[in-house]
């Protein structure tokens, strides 16, 4: 492994996040829209960190399922909000990488001196998500919106046939292979041979821990509530390995190990991160939580290849860790996305497997195992639920409030994303 160590030109720190608890989908947050949840979370932010009238140097948000309505998402949400509008604001997409993403692109413009402050993060519903109508009747209306005359209307208003109204509704599922993100994750958890068992233990904790955490009150600064709900509505504290294994197999065919319990649910919720040079938060008296040192992205071809569709940050992670000097072993937190636990467990035996180590990575050693008691403490995507977009967010402000509970230290986040893409980031006290 390199030792290099090259650090960023200005520190980026991490002052605090604010979401609103996820909801299920259709569930309370049904009749929000993307718009209207960053907006809440931005404003919370806003109020927790007295930034009313402030003009930050970048808004940075996204969405995964958006409307054409909401084309410029995140400057909406900025005129929407308390903030200054002379804030300017950019949207990014990298599915579920999208909040980390953002994080990452505004802490590359606070380093290189463009900007000193910044709020990143995102947003998701699968409660509103944009219906599209059918090819044809697209045409049809795009050409008698420009048809001229009586006689062009008529004609082409006679093409209208009863099975035009049948919308397109958005799947879960990639373009490519028309499979769902769950039935990419059982081919993968077959081939890693993911126990269910070992999966239900995953989600267990997952629940167990994220309810300890409410418990004690570490979300009070992170979670404002948002429309009656205080917390996460997919939490289940009393969750066990027991009433997991009762659940019948989601995806995977009936033989299956993936079940809705061990899988994230669909979910509406959004989040943000204040990011800032050190002058910027010492100006405002405000405290830094930590540091973001390095991020990284990378991609694999699930396509052609016979790499699963959620193992990209299997590679991301050795990939930073080269460039930071560092080894898997040299962390005090791991956060990583459950998007499934079958996925989580896959990434980890893939760093703990000389074989892919040797072949994938070109590595002589493998990058070995994790204290797991180091390994989503406060609990994950699991329990809180993965509204797409805001999960990058969530991860972020609690990985950097953990660290700055600690007092010193560093995590490693993972996120895996449709498309075959990783983002990963280490954050340091
Ligand atoms: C990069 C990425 O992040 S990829 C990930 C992207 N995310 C996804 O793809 C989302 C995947 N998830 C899904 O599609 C859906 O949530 C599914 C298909 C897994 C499940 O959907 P549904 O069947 O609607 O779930 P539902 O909430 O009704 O749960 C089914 C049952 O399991 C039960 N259940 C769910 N979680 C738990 C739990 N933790 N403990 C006990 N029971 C549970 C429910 O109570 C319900 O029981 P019931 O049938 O008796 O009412």
């Amino acid at each position: 492994m390199a030792t290099k160590r090259t650090a960023p030109v200005r520190k980026v720190a991490i002052i605090g996040g604010n979401r609103i608890p996820f909801a299920r989908s259709n569930g309370p947050y049904s009749k929000a829209s993307n718009q209207d949840m960053f907006t809440a979370a931005l404003d919370g932010l806003v109020s927790r960190f007295s930034l009313q009238d402030e003009v930050i140097g970048e808004v940075a948000a996204g969405a995964v399922l958006k409307h054409a309505r909401d084309f410029n998402l995140a400057r909406e949400s900025v005129l929407g909000s308390r903030l200054n509008p002379a804030t300017p604001a950019s949207d990014v997409q990298m599915a579920c990488g999208t909040g980390l993403q953002a994080i990452v692109n505004v802490a590359n413009k606070i380093a290189l001196g463009q900007i000193d402050s910044a709020i990143a993060g995102g947003v998701d519903t699968t409660s509103d998500a944009p219906l599209a109508v059918n090819d044809d009747l697209r045409q049809i209306l795009v050409q008698l919106n420009a048809a001229k005359t009586l006689p062009e209307r008529l004609k082409l208003a006679a093409k209208l046939r009863p099975g035009h109204i049948v919308p397109e509704i958005p799947r879960n599922s990639e373009p490519r292979t028309g499979l769902s993100m769950g039935e990419h994750a059982a081919l993968t958890a077959k081939v890693w041979e993911i126990t269910r068992e070992a999966q239900d233990e995953l989600a267990a904790t997952s629940h167990q821990r994220l309810g300890a955490a409410y418990d004690k009150g570490f979300f009070d600064d992170l979670v404002t509530p948002y429309l009656k709900l205080a917390r996460d509505q997919n939490l289940r504290p009393d969750s066990s390995v027991e009433k997991l294994a009762k659940l019948k197999p989601a995806f995977g065919g009936p033989e299956g190990t993936m079940t809705a319990g061990n899988s994230t649910p669909l979910s509406d919720g959004a989040s943000t991160v204040l990011l800032a040079t050190e002058q910027w938060a010492k100006a405002r008296k405000l405290p830094v939580l930590a540091y973001l040192t390095f991020s990284q992205t990378a991609a694999v071809d699930y396509v052609h290849g016979d790499e699963g569709l959620l193992m990209a940050p299997a590679y991301a992670v050795p990939q930073m860790l080269t460039r930071a000097g560092l080894t898997l072993q040299d962390f005090d937190f791991y956060e990583i996305h459950e998007a499934f636990a079958s996925q989580v467990l896959a990434t980890l035996k893939a760093w703990e497997d000389p074989a892919f180590a040797k072949e994938k990575l070109g590595l002589d050693e493998p990058l070995g195992s994790i204290d797991r008691a180091k390994l989503n403490v406060n609990g994950s995507s699991l329990a809180a639920g993965h509204p797409f977009a805001a999960t990058g967010g969530r991860i972020v402000a609690t990985l950097a409030k953990l660290l700055n509970e600690k007092g010193s230290g560093r995590g490693l986040i993972s996120i895996c994303a449709a498309g075959g893409q990783g983002v990963t980031a280490i954050l340091e006290k």
